[in-house]
């Protein structure tokens, strides 16, 4: 058995990640150094056939505005009848959290290999690697979805190529409040043997 004080620390690390709802996570977010760090982590994910079938895209603040006209265009796409209140309410949401990522799948036609299930478990390694490094520095995550991440307003903000996909924004900032640790199942309920 390995003696080492590291699995202890990386099991604390790995329970104190919440999720916050991007309207939770306030300034400072990580400055263009430590996002670095934080993205160069998630670089360490497992990765079959060594496609990195990923990639993060970051919306500064100079460009929050036009994501959010990309989420008031999506909301009265798929609800013409809705009203003002509502566009400026969804616009306002590309207003949150300091730092701001999109995490978008890379299903290159010339990788069809690998089965696009193992490009995304791919990706969901590299974004945990990223919200536990980013927790490592003190940061707190967030992510988001949503009906608009197709949309094709979405598409062009991000420059999409044919074979992306944008999965989840990913929200980096700091906590205005604590959350308390949600029951987790126990390992029984998960792990079985034939
Ligand atoms: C791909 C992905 C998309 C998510 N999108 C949202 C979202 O739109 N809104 C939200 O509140 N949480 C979202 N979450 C976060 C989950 O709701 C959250 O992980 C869950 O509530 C469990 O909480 P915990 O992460 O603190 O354990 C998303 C998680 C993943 C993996």
């Amino acid at each position: 058995m390995p003696q080492s004080d590291a699995g202890g620390d990386f099991q604390a690390l790995v329970a104190a990640r919440r999720n916050f709802t991007l309207r939770r996570l306030h300034a400072p977010g990580p400055d263009a150094q430590a996002l670095e760090r934080m993205v160069e982590a998630a670089a360490h994910a497992p990765d079959h056939g060594l496609l990195r079938p990923w990639r993060f895209v970051l919306i500064p603040q100079a460009r929050r505005a036009d994501l959010g006209e990309v989420f008031a265009e999506a909301l009265a796409e798929r609800d013409p009848g809705c009203g003002e209140e509502a566009l400026a309410t969804a616009r306002d949401k590309a207003q949150r959290a300091p730092c701001l990522l999109v995490a978008v799948l890379r299903d290159d036609a010339a990788a069809k290999a690998i089965p696009v299930a193992e490009k995304l478990v791919s990706l969901g390694c590299a974004l945990q690697n990223l919200l536990l490094a980013a927790g490592a520095a003190g940061f707190a995550t967030g992510l988001a979805s949503g009906a608009a991440m197709d949309a094709p307003g979405m598409r062009r903000l991000l420059r999409l190529e044919a074979h992306e996909r944008a999965i989840c924004f990913i929200g980096l900032g700091t906590a205005g409040i604590e959350k308390p640790p949600r029951p987790r199942p126990d390992a029984a309920d998960y792990l079985s043997s034939i």
